[in-house]
C-alpha cells in the first residue's frame, strides 16, 4: 500500500481524490491538509491540519498529491523535499519563477508537474502536436478553453501546455502566443497562436484546438464531464513517481510517451 497524503483535501479536486484514494486497492490515505476548513478533515481519521510539514511527519508518507494553487504548491514541494517524499502537482497558474522553485525541489525528490492529469487530455495534447507537424504553416492555429465560474487562473494550464506544444511543433516561440484580442488589431499574423478563455457555470473543463485552413478546418476537442479522470490520472502518476529517481517529470513520462522530436 502506498501511503498517500492529500493537500487541499476540502477542495473540488481534493474531495474527488479523497474518495478515489480510499477506493484504490493499492493506495492508503495516510494524511490530509486544507487551509480554511482543516477541522472538517478530522472525520477522515488520519493525521490532518493546515500544515503539510506536520502532517507529513505524523503520516510516514511516501507520496503527496497536491491540487491547491501554484503559490501553495511551491511551499508543499519544499516541505516534501525536506522529508524525501515524492510529489504529484496538479495545481496550475505557475509563473516561470514558481516553476523554477519547484524544479529546485525536484533536484532532491521525484516530482510530476502536470496541468492536466487526465489520460485523454494528454493523448489530445500529443495528437495536437502531431497534427501541427503534419499541417505546418498553412493553417491558423487557435486554442479555446472553457471552465467553471470559480476557476481562478486564465488561461487554463492545459491551454498553456497545448499552446507551448503547438508552438514547439511548428518551430515557434512564446512571442507567437496571443492571449486576447480587442480593437483595431489588423490582419492576423501568420505565425500567431491564439489562446482564448471562456468562464461560466459548472463547466468541468473543455479544450479545443482549431486548425483553420483554406476551405476546411480541423477541430480537436476534449470535454471533461467529471473530475474523476483528473483524479484517476493523478493516482496513476502517484504510483509511477513513488520511489523514482529525483527529477521533474510530466504526464508524458508517466504514460511512457516518447519525447517529442
Ligand atoms: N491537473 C489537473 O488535471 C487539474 C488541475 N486543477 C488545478 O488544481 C487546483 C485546484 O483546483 P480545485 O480543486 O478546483 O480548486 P478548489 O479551490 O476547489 O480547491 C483548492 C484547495 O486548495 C486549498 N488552497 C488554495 N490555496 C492554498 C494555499 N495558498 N495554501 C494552502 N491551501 C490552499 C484550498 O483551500 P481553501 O478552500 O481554504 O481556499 C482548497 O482546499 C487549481 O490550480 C486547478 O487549476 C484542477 C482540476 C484538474
Ligand atoms: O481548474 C480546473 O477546474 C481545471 N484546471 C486545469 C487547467 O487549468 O488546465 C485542468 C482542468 O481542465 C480543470
Amino acid at each position: 500500500m502506498i501511503r498517500t497524503v492529500l493537500t487541499g483535501a476540502t477542495g473540488r479536486m481534493g474531495a474527488t481524490l479523497s474518495r478515489l484514494v480510499r477506493e484504490a486497492p493499492d493506495l492508503e490515505l495516510a494524511g490530509a491538509t486544507a487551509r480554511g476548513q482543516a477541522g472538517q478533515l478530522a472525520a477522515l481519521g488520519v493525521p490532518s491540519g493546515d500544515d503539510l510539514g506536520r502532517v507529513l511527519d505524523a503520516a510516514r508518507a511516501q507520496v503527496v498529491i497536491d491540487f491547491t494553487s501554484a503559490e501553495a504548491s511551491v511551499v508543499h514541494a519544499r516541505q516534501c523535499a525536506e522529508r524525501g517524499v515524492a510529489l504529484v502537482i496538479g495545481s496550475t497558474g505557475f509563473s516561470p519563477e514558481a516553476r523554477a522553485e519547484v524544479a529546485r525541489s525536484a533536484a532532491s525528490i521525484p516530482v510530476v508537474l502536470a496541468p492536466n492529469t487526465s489520460v485523454g487530455v494528454n493523448v489530445v495534447i500529443r495528437m495536437a502536436a502531431e497534427l501541427a507537424r503534419v499541417l505546418g504553416d498553412g493553417y491558423d492555429v487557435e486554442v479555446l478553453e472553457a471552465h467553471h465560474r470559480m476557476k481562478k487562473d486564465a488561461p487554463s494550464g492545459t491551454a498553456l501546455k497545448l499552446a507551448e506544444v503547438l508552438a514547439s511543433a511548428l518551430g515557434r516561440g512564446q512571442e507567437d502566443l496571443t492571449f486576447a484580442r480587442h480593437g483595431q488589431i489588423g490582419a492576423r499574423p501568420k505565425k500567431e497562436i491564439g489562446v482564448q478563455t471562456l468562464r461560466g457555470g459548472d463547466v468541468v473543463g473543455e479544450h479545443t484546438v482549431f486548425f483553420y485552413g483554406e476551405g476546411e478546418r480541423i477541430e480537436l476537442t476534449h470535454r471533461a464531464t467529471s473530475r474523476d479522470q483528473f483524479g484517476l490520472g493523478a493516482l496513476r502518476a502517484a504510483r509511477w513517481v513513488t520511489g523514482r529517481t529525483p527529477g521533474l517529470y510530466d504526464m508524458a513520462d508517466v504514460l511512457g510517451f516518447p519525447r517529442a522530436p
